[in-house]
């Protein structure tokens, strides 16, 4: 696990008047590491851990803002809340999204996540409906429905006390959950064969993002980073294409099939999609603009969700109080019944331990992008062209914001204490107009499911075990997260509905 820290530099000057009134020409540019100190960074940032140890080690040397000066490639590192808010929110007309995302492509083609522009704009204002909370219900039940079942094959083959995978459980059942509300019993048979290839995708994607060959190879050959990948990676890369056609092949089977006879009395995302129209032009998605949302939804939805919920099993093993807290809050509200999407509002404490599991381990600890034209970010020079990495990782762990901020503790997240602390302080979703789409409907899913798991089920943390961070597009564990599962007694008949 990440360890701390080098000893801590006195922090820039604090910038005297608002950045949106300076002029970026006389700003200073952020303080950061020259020479052989750069290279150290550097090399660290290649290791395993590496890119989380140093986001949060530059924010303790040199604070809110730090440039990694590179030869070709400025590197910005900005966390904090003052920092989020003028990079992802006051200024984001100045930043677009770097060209990282154009790795996940052969899965997600010119969906939401990797498109820009206007037809980003057209995209965003036909999907962003489709999550209104008057659709949730409906997705709640399809969530529910999926997670039954699939604790039910637990009880049936897993002896109480043996040890599991847990985040291979949980990306099992997430991607159940997601994939019924996405495309309803469509999915069933098709979420193990679809499960692999989305993990090798992001995998593969993940690694090239990281990997010094793809960065060399673009500096060297002008080429853009899909051609460097090609090059530099020629297994990897097929490798990822492999998987991606097989994505695409189930996506587009899945929605030829409803071409061809109609979607019948399903209640789900797909169907929104397909009948999703422009309100001015009344137009409609194409196939291929339908299945890049469809993957994009699938991707960004399944590992997110179920790494956080991965990681929150982990973070209760160490604290048994909060875990009977959330078994306690559970059974007093469902006594044993399947929840609902009207429950999630019910069950404060469960989502409380969820959203504190994504401050500890976000999963996506960073967003990247890159600066248009000069700025001026807590009182320093942004340089057009700079590569910014605004870290959610080091923004959660923040001491001016958080005590103790690595103590797991979910009370932050009762009562008032959120609406006390800085806006942008917590950003597990993004922020400004590219936040997460789909984050009522993650965080309803990571409730529901959590509740149900926790009328059945309890995992211990297996001692000794180590983990692994593995910071890719999402943090994940290496070697995943050794834990017993053990049976709870049940309170009621779980499965009947009130
Ligand atoms: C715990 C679960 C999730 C986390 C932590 C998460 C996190 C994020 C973050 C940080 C972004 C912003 C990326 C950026 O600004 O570059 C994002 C964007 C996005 N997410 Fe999520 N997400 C989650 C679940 C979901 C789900 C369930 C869906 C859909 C079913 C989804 C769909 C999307 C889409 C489509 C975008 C792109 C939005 C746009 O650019 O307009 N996500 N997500």
């Amino acid at each position: 696990m990440t360890a701390s820290s080098p000893a801590a530099a006195p922090q820039p000057a604090p910038s005297v008047a608002p950045d949106a009134e300076l002029d970026p020409a006389s700003a200073p540019l952020p303080p950061g590491p020259r020479g052989a100190e750069l290279l150290r960074w550097m090399a660290r940032f290649r290791t395993q851990e590496g890119p989380l140890e140093v986001l949060a080690d530059v924010g303790r040397r040199y604070g809110d803002v730090c440039l990694f000066d590179l030869p070709r490639q400025r590197l910005v590192i900005v966390r904090g809340p003052e920092a989020v808010r003028r990079v992802l929110v006051s200024n984001q007309d100045n930043y677009r999204k770097s060209n990282q995302y154009e790795l996940l492509e052969p899965v997600l083609g010119k969906g939401l996540v990797t498109s820009s522009g206007p037809l980003w704009q057209r995209q965003r204002k036909l999907v962003q409906p489709m999550f209104a909370k008057r659709h949730l219900a409906p997705f709640a039940d399809h969530m529910a429905a999926a997670a039954g079942a699939a604790l039910d094959q637990w009880e049936a083959t897993r002896r109480d006390g043996e040890q599991v995978e847990v985040s291979a459980e949980i990306l099992q059942i997430g991607l159940d959950t997601v994939g019924r509300a996405l495309v309803g019993h469509d999915f069933t048979g098709r979420a193990a064969e679809f499960g692999e290839a989305l993990a090798n995708a992001l995998h593969q994607a993940g690694a090239l993002g990281r990997s010094t060959g793809v960065s060399v190879g673009q500096y060297l050959r002008g080429a853009d980073i899909q051609k460097a990948a090609r090059v530099t990676h020629p297994l990897r890369w097929r490798s990822g294409i492999r998987s991606a056609e097989v994505l695409t092949g189930i996506g587009r089977e899945l929605i030829d099939e409803r071409l061809a006879h109609g979607h019948g009395e399903r209640d789900d995302l797909l169907k929104l999609l397909m009948e999703a129209e422009d309100e001015e032009t009344g137009e409609r998605m194409d196939r291929e603009q339908v299945l890049d949302e469809l993957m994009t939804f699938l991707a960004a939805g399944h590992e997110t969700t179920a790494h956080g919920l991965s990681w929150m099993y982990y973070l209760l093993s160490q604290h048994p109080e909060a875990r009977e807290r959330m078994e306690a809050e559970v059974d007093e509200v469902l006594g044993g019944r399947v929840p609902t999407a009207d429950d999630a509002e019910r069950l404060p404490w469960t989502r409380a331990c969820f959203e504190e599991a994504m401050r500890i381990f976000p999963p996506v600890w960073h967003v990247q992008r890159v600066a248009n034209e000069d700025d001026v970010v807590c009182g320093r020079r942004i340089p057009a062209g700079a590569l910014v990495f605004v870290s959610i990782w080091s923004t959660h762990r923040d001491p001016a914001v958080w005590p103790n901020p690595a103590g797991y503790d979910p009370r932050r997240w009762l009562g008032d204490e959120p609406r006390r602390r800085p806006r942008f302080s917590y950003l597990p979703f993004g922020g400004g107009r590219r936040i997460c789409v789909g984050h009522g409907f993650a965080m309803l899913n990571a409730t529901l499911l959590a509740a149900m798991i926790a009328q059945r089920f309890r995992f211990d943390f297996v001692p000794g075990s180590k983990i692994v961070l593995d910071p890719t597009v999402t943090i994940r564990p290496l070697h995943g997260i050794p834990m017993t599962i053990h049976r709870r007694e049940r309170i009621g008949a779980v499965g009947a509905k009130a």
